[in-house]
């Protein structure tokens, strides 16, 4: 996508095809700024602490992670250890499993002399990979947008919810949930977006709405208690979100929040749909409220706010008495009978073993 004129993934190999560059998105949407990757212990941050974040861009850094840390030695063991230290960063989000997985099964069969190539060429093909899958997410995604535009006689946009980031930022280029949004513009089929602010980090307000305002696409931020009242009042016509972690039988983790749009938009009978790649789907899981690990974060991410003073000084406020203690859980699970279709780079379907299964057959037992 485009910033400032320049072309941009979300992260690509450094010119000298040693480190690796990544937009670090706690700056944003205050500050454009690039950070260079060298180590995998820098890769591990940027993971945990959110330089990088997104269900398929964290796969995408930690499958680069493991070519930095194979600089350092190249052994099955080291190898092995590597996979386990970068696969606790985040413990939600299964894309970074799935991804150190596929490293791995690669690497380890290969003489240790040739991983470290290897490595490098099996990353980029994740990337690469990333980019066309939420293309074709974008084109299946477009086409129920472009419905649902014709049912309402062309008559003004197609008013899309979203929640969280789900944007290019969150995957290599693209997106997943904004994917189709990019498609339906490009299309010329009018559209807007509600912004939920998605607190505590607000990666709705910082991260969604700036992807927007660069690809200059109307929207409008509201606050997360906000999306119910639009819908009673006919301002929603269907909610996109992501996921990070979708169970066999459609159960859809995402960030915390998610579940309850869901409620809303079942109430009134808007369409709730969740994009993502077939890499989120955990086949190994079938109850997502029971089995699905969420992560929690720092009780401060809740406590404070971060912004820019009016002097542009980017700082961060507390909001809370200093005695109050805070819970943050950063994700939650919405059951698969409030989700009304699954938009993948295979097609779309329903959420459920059935409906997944018809779309990834080789994936049954
Ligand atoms: C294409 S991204 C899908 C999800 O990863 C996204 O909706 C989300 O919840 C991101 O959470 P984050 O905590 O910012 O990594």
């Amino acid at each position: 996508m485009k910033v400032n004129g320049k072309v941009y993934r979300s992260i690509w190999l450094a010119d000298d095809g040693v480190g690796v560059e990544i937009i670090d998105q706690t700056q944003l949407p205050f500050r454009f700024v690039t950070v260079r990757l060298n180590t995998l212990d820098e890769a591990m941050d940027a993971i945990s602490r959110m330089l990088v974040r997104g269900a398929p861009l964290i796969g995408a850094t930690a499958a680069y992670g493991i070519c930095l840390g194979l600089r350092e030695g190249v052994s099955s063991e080291s190898l092995e250890k590597m996979a386990v230290r970068l696969v606790s960063c985040r413990p939600t989000a299964v894309n970074l499993r799935w991804a150190v997985d596929r490293m791995l099964r690669v690497l380890l069969p290969l003489p240790e002399k040739s991983r470290l190539l290897e490595a490098y060429q099996e990353a980029a093909r994740i990337c690469e990979e990333d980019v066309q899958t939420n293309e074709a997410i974008g084109r299946h995604g477009m086409a129920l947008i472009r419905d649902i535009w014709h049912s309402k006689q062309k008559n003004g946009p197609v008013n899309i919810l979203t929640h969280c980031n789900a944007g290019w930022l969150a995957t290599v280029d693209w997106g997943t949930a904004l994917a189709p949004v990019y498609a339906a513009a490009d299309e010329g089929i009018p559209v807007h977006i509600w912004v939920d602010e998605t607190r505590p980090r607000n990666q709705g307000a910082g991260l969604t709405a700036w992807e927007l305002v660069a690809a200059d696409i109307p929207h409008h931020l509201i606050t997360d208690n906000t999306g119910g009242h639009l819908m009673q009042h006919g301002l929603v016509d269907c909610c996109i979100v992501g996921s990070d972690r979708t169970t066999a039988a459609g159960d859809v983790c995402n960030k915390i929040g998610t579940y309850l749009k869901a409620l809303a938009a079942s109430d009134n009978n808007i369409p709730f749909y969740v994009a993502l790649p077939g890499s989120t789907v955990d086949w190994t899981l079938h109850d997502g409220l029971a089995e699905i690990p969420i992560e929690e974060r720092d009780e401060l991410e809740v406590l404070r706010i971060r912004g820019k003073d009016e002097e542009g000084r980017v700082c961060a406020v507390a909001i809370a008495p200093e005695a109050t203690p805070a819970l943050n859980p950063a994700f939650d699970v919405t059951p698969a009978r409030l989700v009304t279709g699954l938009i993948t780079e295979r097609g779309v379907c329903a959420a459920g073993r059935i409906g997944l299964l018809s779309l990834y057959p080789e994936q049954a037992q």
